[in-house]
């Protein structure tokens, strides 16, 4: 029998490697109480197309999603990379940039060789995560956390996963893929982003 006092949430993310970030990140926040559940832990649902125009529809469909079909408070995070001299694509296309769903290296190529004429002074760019909280029949919250950073010439690194090889984070010179998971997480758009939804996921526990 599942403990009564113990709230589960589900976490709902199709990417095992950001999955595992959003975990992390919400363990080490230390809420009491609270049970983290996968989205392999919960029956299969149908899920919506992520084809919002804004980090922030995408982020409140996929929570929305989860909460509907598991009857579970649920967090869900919808993310990508805004570079400046792409005019801040490829932002809610980062999964699919170039062409298929998640392929890492493809998509990183593809802003290194959009980049390719781009002098150093111009490639900036910033990570986003917009991240949703929905609980059935209650709150439904969304926040933004950002990261700003830079385009490296060349992929670094094989921590994290997407774009970090080549995202370099403002103050540092190592790529996001060099840094520890901890480094990543204190400074990252999504720590950023849940980090003001811990609030929120401890006020579930009453
Ligand atoms: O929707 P879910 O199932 O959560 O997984 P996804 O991979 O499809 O995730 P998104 O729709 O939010 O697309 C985000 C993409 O942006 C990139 N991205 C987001 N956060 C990143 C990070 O911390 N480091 C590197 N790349 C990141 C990466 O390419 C992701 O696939
Ligand atoms: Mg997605």
């Amino acid at each position: 029998m599942a403990d009564p006092a113990v709230v589960r949430v589900l976490v709902a993310s199709r990417n095992a490697k950001k999955l595992k970030e959003l975990r992390r990140v919400l363990e080490s926040a230390g809420v009491e109480g609270i049970e983290l559940v996968g989205l392999n832990e919960v029956p299969e649902f149908p899920e919506t197309p992520e084809t919002g125009a804004t980090f922030e529809e995408n982020a409140l469909v996929k929570a929305r999603d989860g909460a509907a079909a598991t009857g579970l408070p649920c967090v869900a995070d919808d993310s990508g990379l805004e570079v400046d001299a792409l005019n801040a694509m490829p932002g809610v296309l980062s999964a699919r940039w170039a062409g298929s769903h998640g392929d890492d290296a493809a998509n990183t190529a593809l802003v290194l060789a959009q980049l390719s004429d781009t002098p150093d002074g111009r490639r900036g760019a910033a990570f986003v995560s917009a991240c949703a909280l929905v609980v059935p029949g209650g709150v439904e919250r969304v926040v933004r956390g950002t990261w700003p950073g830079s385009i490296a010439r060349a992929p670094r690194g094989d921590g994290g996963f997407g774009y970090d090889p080549v995202f370099v984070p403002e103050g540092d010179d190592r790529s996001a893929a060099e840094l520890t998971p901890e480094e990543k997480d204190a400074a990252s758009h999504r720590g950023r982003a849940l980090a003001q939804l811990v609030p929120d996921i401890a006020a579930l526990v009453s």
